[in-house]
């Protein structure tokens, strides 16, 4: 027994021991350090009068548990938030992060006593935290577009994909807008690719402001196209909807020298709104609503057309 609390005594890591009626009948060095206090302020004091805070929570249960059923436990650091109030240094600024291990022991050779082993998993959490940081960064940087800081292309299927099987399900409408610059290529030609990337940026920036609802999600879908998903939106409101992001595009009257139908820039953009009834696939639904700006194109650029149960829709007439 001598040896066995030697071991104990040296260990780098807490350990404290309680009895059957929750007295404190061993404390280790470390655990007495990590508290600051003194032996004589902590052996035979009651377990809950020292630490009311692990009062009801899975500690105090998994002691009862290891006193009680001779079980024993391991919590971990996630999902049991630092039991003890433990901290490094003078000035307890930082917390110690714990992982506990609980344990009936023979302690006294009469009873059965519960062994609480801390150790201390700082580095560990940190690690882990600095590991899931990192993580969340490039699965980030992976769906967003660098020039814009909108959704990338990869973005957009997955979130097209999700809307898709949410409209199925809430019988909702769901409706795709597909916008394009008109003679971009002829921007970047006359006043340069810098200027051609900062058009590409104004106009994102000021879409953005427009699409204020959560749900809406703007993507970069390549070039100078983007798109931008409407959930529970009908054709008729995608098309208005989109006739409004064209004009404010125009009334912001960015030079554009060589726009073959205006002095400044313009989008023209193509809407579609799913085809609920024929269970529609993304790639159809996106092919349509393209095809519905490549249409919209031909007609004259800076236009708005919509495309839903094989009729063509143009925006609502202004009162
Ligand atoms: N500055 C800049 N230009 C880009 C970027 N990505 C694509 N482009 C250019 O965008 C232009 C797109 O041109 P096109 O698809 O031919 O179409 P357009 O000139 O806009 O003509 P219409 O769409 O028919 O009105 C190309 O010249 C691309 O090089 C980018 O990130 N920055």
């Amino acid at each position: 027994m001598k040896l066995y609390k030697e071991v104990l005594e040296n260990l780098n890591a807490g350990v404290l021991v309680v009895d059957q009626n929750l007295s404190i009948v061993f404390v280790n060095r470390w655990f007495k350090k990590a508290l600051k206090m003194s032996p004589t302020d902590i052996l035979d004091r009651s377990f809950i009068e020292l630490f009311p805070e692990t009062n009801d929570s899975r500690l105090h249960f998994a002691i009862a548990d290891a006193l009680v059923n001779h079980l024993s436990s391991l919590l971990s650091p996630s999902l049991n938030h630092r039991p003890f109030p433990l901290y490094k240094g003078q000035h307890k600024v930082e917390p110690i992060e714990q992982l506990i291990r609980i344990l009936p022991i023979p302690f006294d050779e009469t009873q059965i006593c519960c062994m609480i082993e801390i150790t201390d998993v700082s580095n560990m959490v940190k690690r882990e935290k600095a590991l899931s940081n990192l993580t969340k960064r490039f699965s980030n940087l992976a769906l967003t577009d660098e020039l814009t800081n909108i959704a990338n292309r990869r973005q957009f299927n997955i979130t097209l994909d999700k809307e898709i099987h949410l409209a199925t399900r809430d019988k909702k409408p769901l409706s795709l807008i597909f916008l394009d610059i008109d003679f971009f290529k002829s921007y970047n030609d006359s006043l340069g690719h810098l200027a051609g990337d900062n058009c590409l940026i104004t106009v994102v920036n000021t879409l953005l402001q427009r699409i204020r609802r959560g749900s809406d999600q703007i993507s970069r879908y390549g070039g100078d196209e983007f798109c931008i998903i409407l959930p529970d939106t009908n054709i008729q409101t995608a098309v208005d909807t989109a006739e409004s992001l064209r004009a404010i595009i125009y009334a912001l009257d960015m030079p554009h020298p060589k726009n073959e139908i205006a002095s400044c820039v313009t989008i023209t953009i193509g809407a579609a709104c799913w085809d609920e009834f024929n269970n529609e696939s993304a790639s159809s639904f996106i092919l349509r609503a393209d095809s519905t700006l490549y249409r919209a194109k031909q007609s004259g650029r800076n236009s708005v057309l919509g495309h839903y149960n094989d009729t063509w829709i143009t925006p609502s007439p202004i009162t």
